[in-house]
C-alpha cells in the first residue's frame, strides 16, 4: 500500500458573501505501508479537509490522490473512517454493528465470524449480543473501530477518534489501537488535538498551520515502537526526549494558535 498526495489543494467556494476558502495547498505527503501517520495542528488548519481528501468524500481543487497506482476518485471500501462521534446504529447489537459494513458488500455469510474476530481483538468479548446504546463511550469507540477493520481496508482513517474519552479511557485505548495496528499491519492516518497522542502513537507526525492550510512541520517518531517493544507507556511519555519533543511541538502549535487569534 502506498498513498501519495500531489500538490493537492482544496478551495472551498464563497459562501454568504464571504471569500473562498484556501483549506489546503500545496500539499504533498507521502505513506507507506504500515506507517502510523499523524497530523496534528491548530483548529482550521486543514487536517479534516485532508483526511476527507483521502477517504474520497472531498476532490481536489488541484493535485491529485493516489492509491496504490491509482487516482482516488471517491469513497471505497480500500478505506475506512472512524470519527469521533463513532455513528453506530443505535437499534442493532454490537455483532450487528460491525457486521454491517461487510453485509452491505453482500458478504453476508462469513460476516458474522469476521466480526466476532475483530470484536475480540478490540477486547469486546462477550458482548456480542449487547445493545450498543448500553456501552460506555470507549466501548462503543471500540465498536466503531471494530466495524472499520472488518471491512479489511488498505488504510484507515481516524478523525479525533478518542476525543470524547476521559484522559484514562484514552490512554488505554491509544495502546490498544496501537497494539492493533501492530497484529494487523494496517496502514493509519489519525487526526487528533493532543500532541502526547500525536507522539505516542505515531510513525510520521506532520504539522499543519492555517490560511493558507500547509503541512509545515515534519517528524519521524520512534516511541509507539519503543511501547510496542515492552516500555511501559508512562514510562515512554515521561522520557526527555519525548517530553522536548512535546514542548517543541507545543510552541509551534501555540505561535499559530496566536496568529489565528
Ligand atoms: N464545507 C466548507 N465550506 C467552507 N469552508 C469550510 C468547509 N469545511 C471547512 N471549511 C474551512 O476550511 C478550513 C479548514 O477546515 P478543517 O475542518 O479541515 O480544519 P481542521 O484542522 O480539521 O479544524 P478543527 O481542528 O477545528 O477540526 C477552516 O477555515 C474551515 O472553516
Amino acid at each position: 500500500m502506498a498513498l501519495e498526495i500531489r500538490n493537492a489543494s482544496v478551495i472551498y467556494p464563497a459562501q454568504a458573501g464571504r471569500a473562498p476558502v484556501e483549506a489546503l495547498s500545496n500539499i504533498n505527503l507521502d505513506v507507506d505501508e504500515h506507517d502510523f501517520v499523524v497530523a496534528l495542528g491548530a483548529s482550521g488548519c486543514g487536517k479534516s479537509t485532508l483526511l476527507n481528501l483521502i477517504a474520497g468524500f472531498l476532490s481536489p481543487s488541484t493535485g491529485k490522490i493516489v492509491l496504490d497506482g491509482s487516482d482516488v476518485a471517491g469513497p471505497g471500501a480500500d478505506r475506512s473512517v472512524v470519527f469521533q462521534k463513532h455513528a453506530l446504529l443505535p437499534w442493532l447489537n454490537v455483532r450487528d454493528n460491525v457486521a454491517f459494513g461487510l453485509k452491505l458488500q453482500g458478504k453476508g455469510s462469513a460476516a458474522d465470524a469476521v466480526a466476532d474476530r475483530f470484536i475480540a481483538l478490540l477486547g469486546l468479548s462477550g458482548f456480542e449480543k449487547s445493545p450498543v446504546y448500553a456501552l460506555s463511550g470507549g466501548m462503543q469507540q471500540r465498536v466503531g473501530i471494530a466495524r472499520a477493520l472488518t471491512c479489511d481496508p488498505k488504510i484507515l482513517l481516524m478523525d479525533e477518534p478518542l476525543g470524547a474519552l476521559d484522559a484514562l479511557t484514552r490512554e488505554r485505548a491509544q495502546e490498544l489501537i496501537l497494539k492493533i495496528w501492530k497484529d494487523t499491519g494496517k496502514t493509519v492516518f489519525l487526526i487528533t488535538h493532543s500532541v502526547e497522542e500525536a507522539l505516542f502513537m505515531g510513525t510520521k507526525l506532520i504539522v499543519m498551520s492555517p490560511r493558507p492550510g500547509r503541512i509545515t512541520y515534519r517528524f519521524d517518531l520512534p516511541f509507539s515502537r519503543r511501547f510496542l517493544d515492552g516500555v511501559p507507556a508512562r514510562q515512554v511519555k515521561a522520557s526527555r526526549e519525548f517530553i522536548e519533543l512535546r514542548e517543541e511541538v507545543l510552541r509551534i502549535i501555540f505561535a499559530d494558535e496566536e496568529q489565528v487569534a
